[in-house]
């Protein structure tokens, strides 16, 4: 089926406006893919290198140049209970590459932070940066073009997009993501916001909390709730490079060894060693990116991908917009209710039919590009499936039900939980931001209050322990951007500014920040650009000033005549504290390049 006329025109504008910078990206790609590794070509002594370290077998397969090589780049780590798991899949993937004729090595290691141990913390001021600090250390571990093809082990929040960068800039080769599937269900997720909410307001003890959030996160696997890293592996779904139906199978289980053997078998079947040619580079092109979006809209995906999906488009000479991905939405239901979006966490949505169903759904009224390549093979109809394990103990596939298992949980695209997806740009006279409504109940989506101004988040939490934040406001919240400090998520005032809502005050809040795919419920303009520290007009904001956030109209508006306005000084903060400690030293030439929001927040374009 064709695309709806208007998704296929968005599709068309990207596809002019990238014209200049796809077009040197391909050609690059298919000189780099017309060289080939240069496994073939390395003297000798490169070569030696190469496999000194190989069982005799793999040497000779390596040594003859035709035996197809894998390159692995993994995210492994105790760190993140969603990587935890990669921590035996190389091992698995060699056995697999052997048993299909292959051979694999693991050509590098990634750093991968677990946002949820820095959330709060200093460290979340690396956290942004750590996703084009993983490209970067994924490049060095293909820099040694030893590989015919590219598995990549990665799930949350950067890492994924930072892998997805690489994967793009070594785009000459195949990519096959390789996830370890999110942890079994445990504490639901609105009884661990509710036990936040009682610890903010002083009702519990940190043992009551610590207990809560224990039963919440507590085994190998992705935490369960819609956040960045599961929408990550939507996303790398949704845009073929996973296996179909790879995203939400339990780590440590059958199916999940059987996927990752496949992913090994096809990775060696489509390089350009076989007959399925299929480099990353001239797979990924702007219908995937489309779909991307599509799929972040129809699931009420992670905020943090209007930076990220703007950034790993750019790697493959791909321009995204923020109005892109804000029309795209006016296209496109909300088919999903994932927490925050709903009760159910992602074990529960892939029960009810999960991704499979939902591309079906999607599909079935042209709001995918069907038209589109994917590490599988043609089509995006083909991820209209389910994964089951097969007779043998491999991989077998079943038609996507075509009806939810669980209405509450998976919408029909006829009847969907709203008509249009969650995502919006808000644009005005403080500059450009982007808010998420899909958690939002719709009598929050415009909300006009004053403005209490904060240089630092730790300042609202004790506002608000002094009693001083029981009243309608706008928090805006300023010196948070990428040149600041890092652009760290400011989730943990999602329980303070939740019980204020709670409490029936009007509440919202504007920053040149982020907040997590895990916060929700409050209205919040985010990565406002220009940033604070770059005389963004949200420097002149004053205590007290009338601020609208309009998601209806899509208006970002401070209530002051324009000259008075901006006849004020830019405020100015001290951040010499959030430069030292905990490394943030180390990036200081990061900040200094850092690129605005809309354009990804990067420091690599
Ligand atoms: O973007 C995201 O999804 C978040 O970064 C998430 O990965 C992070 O871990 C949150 O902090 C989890 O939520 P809690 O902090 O509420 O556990
Ligand atoms: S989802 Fe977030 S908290 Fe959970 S492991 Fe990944 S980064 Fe850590």
């Amino acid at each position: 089926m064709t695309a709806d006329a208007r998704i296929a025109a968005i599709t068309e504008r990207i596809v002019e406006r990238s014209r200049p910078t796809r077009e040197p990206y391909l050609d690059q790609v298919r000189r780099m893919a017309a060289a080939g590794p240069h496994r073939a070509s390395l003297s000798c002594g490169n070569l030696a290198h190469g496999f000194a370290a190989c069982p005799a077998g793999d040497k000779e397969a390596l040594s003859d140049g035709h035996t197809p090589n894998i390159g692995i780049i993994t995210a492994y780590n105790d760190m993140l209970s969603a990587h935890q798991p990669f921590e035996t899949f190389p091992a698995l993937i060699r056995e697999a590459a052997r048993a299909a004729g292959g051979t694999a090595q693991v050509a590098g290691g990634v750093p991968a932070m677990c946002d949820g141990v820095t959330q709060g913390q200093p460290g979340m001021e690396l956290s942004l940066f750590s996703r084009d600090v993983i490209a970067m250390a994924a490049g060095i571990g293909l820099s040694h073009n030893m590989f015919d093809a590219a598995v990549y082990l990665g799930v949350c929040d950067k890492i994924v997009p930072g892998l997805a960068i690489a994967a793009l800039t070594f785009g000459h080769i195949p990519a096959v993501f390789i996830p370890a599937g999110p942890m079994p269900s445990g504490l639901p997720n609105d009884e661990k916001a509710r036990v936040r909410q009682l610890y903010a307001e002083g009702k519990v003890g940190r043992d009551a909390l610590l207990e809560a959030e224990s039963k919440s996160y507590h085994s190998p696997g992705t935490c369960t709730f819609y956040g960045t890293a599961n929408s990550n592996q939507m996303l790398m779904e949704i845009m073929g490079l996973h296996m179909p139906g790879a995203s939400f199978v339990n780590p440590n289980t059958p199916l999940r060894d059987a996927l990752t053997k496949e992913a090994t078998e096809r990775a060696l079947a489509i390089t350009a060693l076989g007959n399925a040619f299929t480099p990353a580079g001239e797979m990924i092109d702007e219908r995937s990116i489309v779909n991307g979006v599509v799929g972040l809209h129809a699931t009420g995906g992670s905020t943090n991908h209007t930076l990220h999906l703007v950034a790993m488009a750019r790697a493959a000479g791909i321009q995204l917009t923020w109005q892109d991905i804000s029309e795209l939405s006016d296209v496109v239901p909300l088919l999903a209710r994932v927490y925050p979006n709903g009760l159910a966490d992602v074990n529960h949505f892939h029960a009810a039919g999960g991704l499979g169903y939902l591309i079906g759904q999607l599909l079935k009224k042209g709001l995918l590009h069907d038209d589109v390549r994917t590490v599988y093979g043609e089509g995006m109809a083909n991820y209209a499936s389910e994964a089951v394990l097969g007779p043998e103990g491999g991989v077998a596939r079943t038609p996507a039900p075509d009806v939810s298992h669980d209405p509450k949980i998976l919408a029909t695209v006829d009847e969907p939980f709203q008509p249009t997806g969650g995502l919006k740009m808000l644009t005005g006279n403080l500059g450009k931001a982007v808010i998420k409504v899909s958690a939002v109940k719709s009598q929050h989506h415009v909300i006009e209050a004053p403005a209490k101004v904060f240089h630092d988040q730790a300042e609202l939490q004790d506002a608000f322990k002094a009693g001083e934040l029981d009243e309608d406001f706008v928090a805006v919240i300023r010196f948070q951007g990428p040149k600041a400090n890092g652009m760290p998520e400011l989730h943990k005032l999602t329980p303070v500014l939740g019980i204020l809502q709670d409490r029936g005050h009007k509440i919202a809040m504007v920053t040149d920040g982020r907040m997590s795919g895990a916060s929700g419920k409050v209205p919040a303009a985010l990565h406002l650009t220009p940033e604070a520290v770059d005389g963004g007009p949200i420097a002149r904001v004053r205590e007290g000033d009338m601020v609208r956030v309009d998601a209806v109209n899509g208006s970002l508006e401070v209530l002051v005549e324009t000259s008075a306005f901006m006849a004020r000084i830019p405020e100015q903060a001290d951040l010499s504290a959030n430069h030292t400690g905990i490394g943030r030293e180390l990036f200081a030439s990061l900040r200094a390049v850092a690129g605005p929001a809309d354009q990804g927040a990067s420091v690599l374009y």
